[in-house]
């Protein structure tokens, strides 16, 4: 039996994790929510690993607001630098492998076309840095991990565009929707499986992975697509700008190369 510990398991990736532990009896999952453990307080940390022994930890806990991050950067770096260092030191320390969650948007979106593994990060909001100094942290601290980069995040759980739209278009809300920023949605469903292969099937292929559904939309027409899943394209309203009003500036173009 393989332990493994799940944190932030309330945000929508590790929602999507617990849907699906009832196809891997092979795993023994620990889920901590935030209130259970902080990941940017040691002693919370120190506690749950005193008590069990880990094979895996999916580190699923992070800051996860764009917006907010740009008026609150020192927030983001505490739970997305420095949390993210707690839990790899520990990790280290148990002879625990971590699975580390980052984002397309550690990348400027200036290569215009889909970023590798190789290139080059430089990212151009608060959470993006926060972000890649998480990266960075990993890296510094532990042998045994796997950073797995990801983009544009979906799905029935937590916050995310998908469901953003799809509650105004069924206030019949009008939408004017960007198309000046080009990714590909994922849907978490799908990471969650993607993570959990790479324990089921013992994967020594350590480091730094790209993982996305591997579409590539714009947010227009990703936002198209989710109207008309939903039979709600003739009834709503829909404009497609290049200058949806932001706090945070958000890469032109972050197409992930995914591996799989
Ligand atoms: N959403 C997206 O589009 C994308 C996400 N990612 C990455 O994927 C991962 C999962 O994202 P997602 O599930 O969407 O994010 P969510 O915001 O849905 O979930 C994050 C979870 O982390 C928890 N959390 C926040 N601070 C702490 C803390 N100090 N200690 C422990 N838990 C904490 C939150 O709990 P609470 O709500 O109680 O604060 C929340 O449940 C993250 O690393 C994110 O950066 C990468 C690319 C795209
Ligand atoms: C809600 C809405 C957003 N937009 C724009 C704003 C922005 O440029 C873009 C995306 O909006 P959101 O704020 O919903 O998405 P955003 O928070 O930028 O999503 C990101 O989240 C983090 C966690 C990631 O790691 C990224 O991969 C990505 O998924 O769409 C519109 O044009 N119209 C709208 O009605």
């Amino acid at each position: 039996m393989l332990s493994v510990l799940v944190t932030g398991a309330n945000g929508q990736l590790g929602k999507s994790i617990q849907e699906l532990q009832g196809d891997y009896p092979e795993i023994e999952f620990h889920f901590k929510n935030s209130g259970e453990l902080d990941i940017s307080n040691e002693n919370s940390i120190a506690e749950v690993f005193a008590n069990n022994k880990f094979d895996y930890c999916i580190n699923c806990a992070a800051y996860t607001n764009v917006e907010i991050a740009e008026r609150e950067p020192q927030k983001a770096f505490l739970v997305n630098s420095q949390g993210t260092a707690n839990i790899a030191r520990e990790c280290e320390a148990n002879g625990t492998i971590l699975i580390h969650i980052s984002t397309d948007y550690v990348f400027d979106g200036a290569k215009g076309e889909p970023y590798t593994i190789l290139d080059k990060t430089n990212p151009i909001n608060v959470y993006g840095a926060s972000k890649l100094e998480g990266e960075v942290k990993v890296r510094a601290l532990m042998k045994r991990f796997f950073i797995v980069r990801t983009s544009w995040l979906y799905s029935e759980f937590g916050n995310n565009f998908y469901k953003t739209i799809l509650a105004k278009a069924q206030k019949g809300e009008p939408l004017s929707i960007t198309d000046a920023q080009t990714g590909c949605p994922t849907h978490a469903d799908n990471l969650a499986k993607y993570i959990l292969s790479l324990i089921i099937l013992g994967s020594t292929d350590y480091g730094l992975k790209h993982f996305t559904d591997g579409v590539e939309h714009t947010w227009y027409s990703f936002a198209i697509d989710i109207l008309k899943k939903n039979s709600l394209l003739e009834k709503t309203e829909v404009q497609k700008v290049k200058n949806y009003r932001t706090f945070a500036r958000r890469p032109v173009y972050s197409v992930l190369e995914s591996e799989h």
